[in-house]
């Protein structure tokens, strides 16, 4: 079965417009997984505008299921992912002010950087996992690097799916395939939704776990203003 992260950095975005603690973060992460959310996934960034180093450190202590850490490693990402010691770190290439992650990594050109880098996640007890396009030369450039898994970055499918072409999957089969034979664990988001994970989940042999964020929370509001809605009108009565 495909383990559910959950991506809580459109959490820290509506908390951080207020400047107060609502929503609370670190009961959110809670409610997710009393709620059966299999996995907490944050991906800070440098300019701290959704998830804050802090949170990321608060969260050590609540997330009881598996703690996802992503981001691009310059030194304060890799020396916050150290301290925390998170059960999986996913190196994500995110320009610094791109607004949000738009491509996976050169697994070929960057090979000495993150062979580097994943060893020194890999010595202090920390699975790994690289943001990868659904390349075969850049699957095989992760095994390589010494990655335990890869994280497919799913945005071209869910825009394929999105626009009727289920053909998008095709490269992401292939992928797949190839990550199982070499070894890789499979990972994979960006995009996905309620809307196409089951199409995505059924065709990629060996989906070990889908992080999911933007989509998710978003459907959260929808699904639950009819209730919220209707408890403010009693209330007005
Ligand atoms: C790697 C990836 O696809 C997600 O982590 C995404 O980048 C979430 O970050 P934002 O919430 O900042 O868009
Ligand atoms: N790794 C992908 C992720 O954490 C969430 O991406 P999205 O669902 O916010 O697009």
């Amino acid at each position: 079965m495909t383990k559910l992260s959950v991506n809580i950095n459109k959490i820290a975005t509506l908390r951080n417009a207020r400047g107060g603690n609502v929503p609370d973060l670190l009961k959110v992460a809670t409610d997710i997984q009393k709620f059966g959310g299999q996995g907490i996934t944050i991906h800070p960034r440098p300019d701290e505008r959704h998830i804050r180093y802090q949170d990321a450190r608060d969260l050590k202590s609540i997330v009881c299921t598996e703690y996802n850490i992503e981001g691009n490693p310059e030194k304060t990402f890799i020396d916050l992912v150290l301290e925390i010691k998170p059960t999986q770190v996913t190196l994500v290439p995110d320009a610094i002010d791109a607004i949000t992650s738009n491509a996976g990594w050169d697994t070929i050109k960057h090979k000495d950087f993150l062979t580097e880098i994943v060893q020194e996640f890999q010595r202090n007890g920390i699975r790994t996992s690289i943001f990868v396009d659904p390349a075969l030369e850049m699957i095989e450039g992760a095994k390589i690097i010494g990655t335990e898994r890869i994280e497919l970055y799913t945005e071209a499918f869910a825009h394929e799916y999105s626009l009727g072409n289920k053909n998008g999957i095709d490269p992401y089969v292939k992928s797949a395939i190839l990550a199982n034979e070499l070894g890789l664990g499979i990972n994979a988001g960006h995009d996905l939704s309620l809307d196409n994970i089951q199409f995505f989940s059924q065709n990629i042999p060996g989906l070990l776990e889908v992080s999911i964020g933007h989509a998710l929370i978003s459907e959260a509001i929808y699904l639950g203003l009819d209730n919220v809605v209707n408890m403010y009108l009693q209330k007005l009565k």
